[in-house]
């Protein structure tokens, strides 16, 4: 019996809302993805993790959502249906939840292209409020922690290089100077240590 909305008898439906390793790794099973924004947050490399791309001794940086009413953050949208909700949920709340320290929350999600409507999308946010939360930084200084990094899912680097890659291949009318900046100090140091082989 696949889980139905009571009201409309139809399957039950819930997008999701990935702008960071979610959108180039999902690793749970969609009906179909769509690349749009959200309004009100801006992106930041702000967020400690020692799981993924860090341990307790180096946390790696990963991203989360700041509130800030005239930035919006690029990303893709996941439409999961019947079945694929719960297993969704499910994987999410471990790999997001549990080991990353994010939080839900509902926000309207804004397809990219002409006259697509809005819809409700759920969001994984990680709060100032909790242990892994690391907060503002440098550019620079964000670049180096990422560059000598690495946890249970790999290297820091690979985290930073493939978001930058996904907003360059699918969102390149987005100047996204935090992450391009990054980028760029990551890859200075790595230059450096490469030089010095
Ligand atoms: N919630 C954001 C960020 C998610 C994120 O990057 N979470 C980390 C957990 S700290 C993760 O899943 N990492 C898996 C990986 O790095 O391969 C998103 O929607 O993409």
């Amino acid at each position: 019996m696949k889980p139905q909305d009571i009201t409309t008898g139809k399957p039950c439906s819930l997008w999701i809302f990935g702008y960071g390793s979610l959108v180039w790794k999902p690793d749970f099973k969609y009906r179909r993805s769509q690349v749009g924004y959200i309004q009100g947050y801006k992106r930041r490399f702000w967020h400690g993790d020692n799981f993924h791309r860090g341990n307790d001794e180096l946390p790696g940086r990963v991203v989360t959502l700041i509130e800030d009413e005239d930035e919006s953050t690029w990303g893709v949208a996941f439409e999961v249906t019947g079945s694929q909700v719960e297993e969704s949920l499910k994987y999410l709340n471990v790999r997001e939840g549990v080991r990353g320290g994010y939080v839900t929350k509902m926000v309207e999600f804004f397809p990219e292209g002409e006259n697509q409507p809005s819809v409700q999308a759920l969001v994984y946010i990680a709060t100032a409020d909790n242990t892994l939360y690391l907060g503002p930084a440098s550019s620079e200084m964000i670049g180096v922690q990422i560059a000598v990094c690495r946890g249970k899912s790999g290297h820091n680097l690979e985290y930073l290089l493939r978001l930058a890659e996904f907003m360059r291949s699918s969102c390149p009318q987005v100047e996204d100077h935090h992450l391009f900046s990054i980028e760029a100090a990551a890859l200075t140091v790595v230059s450096y240590v490469l030089a010095s082989q």
